[in-house]
């Protein structure tokens, strides 16, 4: 494991992942700077069908719905967190949402993850900062993941995943969570 600079801080590595890049990144993560993966889970888990979650994600957009999380964690043991989501809508994912809503991330470095098909992270690290008022949020990575609308699902293999490894890599060392 790589020396951290900020040894003895606790870390969080939360991420939300349908098609498993943004997840693949928060591996990657995570054998950099250790710490702890957790995947949000959904007390009613989204349509497997794509349009359907499409469909009623935006619903949640339009009605500012938090969904309720079968996640729990015990926030006050961890100093640093990774949030880690893809981009729906151009907007950060309603569960993510209810995760910065139910948490008291105050006093703690945020850093912002993202994985997208091709569109960037939208509004996404900017909705990061406005719930977490109090934290100190850094710089967010963000890169290119599925285009599920065009059957692609997993692009986090071969050239692909080399690539990022390196990508993640520089953005922690530029945002000194490793040296
Ligand atoms: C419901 C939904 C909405 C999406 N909306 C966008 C979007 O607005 N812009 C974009 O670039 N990608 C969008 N995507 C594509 C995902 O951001 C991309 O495939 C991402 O890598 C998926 O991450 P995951 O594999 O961790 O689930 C959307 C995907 C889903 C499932």
């Amino acid at each position: 494991q790589q020396p951290s600079t900020l040894a003895g801080k606790k870390i969080l590595i939360v991420y939300l992942t349908r098609t498993k890049n943004t997840f693949a990144v928060a591996q990657m993560i995570q054998k950099n700077v250790g710490g702890t993966l957790l995947g949000l889970e959904l007390v009613k888990p989204y349509p497997e069908n794509y349009r359907q979650h499409v469909a009623q994600m935006v619903q949640e957009n339009r009605d500012n719905y938090l969904p309720p999380l079968k996640t729990r964690v015990d926030m006050e043991k961890y100093d640093i967190v990774f949030v880690g989501f893809p981009t729906w809508d151009m907007k950060i994912p309603p569960p993510m949402k209810s995760f910065l809503k139910q948490y008291d991330l105050k006093g703690k470095t945020i850093a912002p993850f993202n994985t997208n098909a091709g569109y960037g992270v939208g509004s996404g690290f900017e909705t990061v900062k406005e719930f977490c008022p109090d934290s100190k949020v850094l710089e967010g990575y963000s890169t290119t993941g599925g285009i599920e609308r065009d059957g692609v699902l997993f692009v986090m293999k071969g050239e692909k995943e080399t690539r990022t490894s390196a990508e993640v890599r520089e953005w922690l060392q530029k945002i000194k969570v490793i040296h």
